[in-house]
């Protein structure tokens, strides 16, 4: 990558400080301090950095956006972090020419008008522009930014669908294979931005509308299950801020026992003491077909998804 600000470590550039872009520099910065903390309390300080570590790792923020509120909100929300941080309104040229890294991270029509302002292409050259955008193919991005193909000194764009718990570093992201392969150290620095901030799976370009809607829109889904279990136990006399520490609580155990390897069929088999209560509320579940709504909110998502970006109108409307 060419233009390195200094060598003690690289800028990192948020084009769009809203839910993501604030999510993301907040898991970032959190995993920075964590190991920043275990090396000054180790004793093999260099211990921690493996093969697979950039040989930099982003130190510096800066946060850009249109509105000029997002200067406070950004500031508020990584006020706990103490790394140099940025904040510019309506200044994204500026943001790109002092960055190593881009991460784009405005609404999917969005693109076209960070992009396309002057000087753009240029501050962007032979730099790492990280696309989270729903919707928008890494192809299309390349032929907006070089439309008579790409120069030698091109920018790599690299497509990754991460999810709010970036904040809690708790994301299920996905990054898109790209080809030709991102070089060793480019590579290494995606991998290390998004493994900083939770789990990372690696998956073809035709699987991302569905990444999309299953890790990208799933917070929400979950947030709704997890708020009509918290009703219901509310409904039947538990105090509402216990209720919903319990739902909290629960969904997270289970997801535990899933990701320590049990199958979700086997756990629930578990759960359900022959002529007991689970079996009661499973069998309540099935009747309202849980099971095939929750699955066809993931399909609608996916359908809306794969229009984002694509200049259609009204894609929430209403389908036969
Ligand atoms: N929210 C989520 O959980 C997820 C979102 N995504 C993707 O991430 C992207 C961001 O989503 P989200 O954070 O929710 O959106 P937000 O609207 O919260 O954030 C986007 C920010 O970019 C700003 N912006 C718009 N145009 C410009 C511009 N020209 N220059 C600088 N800033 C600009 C917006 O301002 P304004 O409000 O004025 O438009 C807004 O503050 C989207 O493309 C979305 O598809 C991906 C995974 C999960
Ligand atoms: O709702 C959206 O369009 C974005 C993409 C995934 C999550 N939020």
């Amino acid at each position: 990558m060419s233009a390195p600000q200094d060598s003690e470590g690289l800028t990192l550039t948020v084009l769009g400080a809203g839910t993501m872009g604030v999510a993301i520099m907040g898991g970032v910065m959190s995993s920075l301090a964590d190991a920043k903390l275990r090396s000054a309390t180790s004793q093999t300080s260099s211990s921690s950095s493996s093969d697979s570590t950039p040989a930099r790792l982003p130190a510096k923020f800066i946060a850009c956006d249109q509105r000029t509120e997002a200067e406070a909100t950004v500031r508020v929300a990584l006020s706990h972090y103490s790394f140099p941080l940025r904040t510019l309104t309506n200044q994204n040229l500026e943001g790109v020419q002092s960055a190593d890294i881009i991460l784009l991270a405005c609404k999917p029509q969005g693109f076209k008008t960070i992009l396309g302002e002057p000087g753009m292409r240029d501050a962007l050259r032979s730099k790492l522009l990280i696309s989270i955008l729903a919707g928008v193919t890494q192809p299309q991005i390349e032929q907006f930014l070089y439309p008579e193909g790409s120069p030698a000194d091109a920018c790599r764009v690299v497509r990754v669908m991460p999810n709010t718990a970036s904040f809690v570093r708790e994301s299920m992201s996905v990054i898109e294979t790209s080809d030709p392969p991102l070089s060793d150290e480019q590579a290494k620095l995606v991998a290390f931005i998004f493994n900083a901030i939770g789990r990372t799976v690696t998956l073809g370009p035709a699987q991302m509308d569905a990444s999309t809607a299953l890790c990208g829109s799933g917070p929400a889904f979950f947030a709704l299950m997890l708020e009509a279990a918290a009703d219901g136990g509310v409904a039947m006399g538990l105090p509402r801020a216990e209720a919903q520490l319990m739902a909290a609580q629960t969904m997270r155990g289970t997801t535990g026992l899933v990701l320590n390897g049990e199958h979700p069929a086997i756990l629930r088999d578990k759960v359900s003491t022959p002529g007991g209560c689970t079996i009661g509320g499973l069998m309540v579940l099935e009747e309202g077909t849980v099971r095939g709504v929750v699955s066809r909110a993931i399909r609608e998502a996916t359908v809306v998804a794969s229009q984002l970006g694509q200049g259609a109108t009204n894609v929430n409307g209403t389908r036969h």
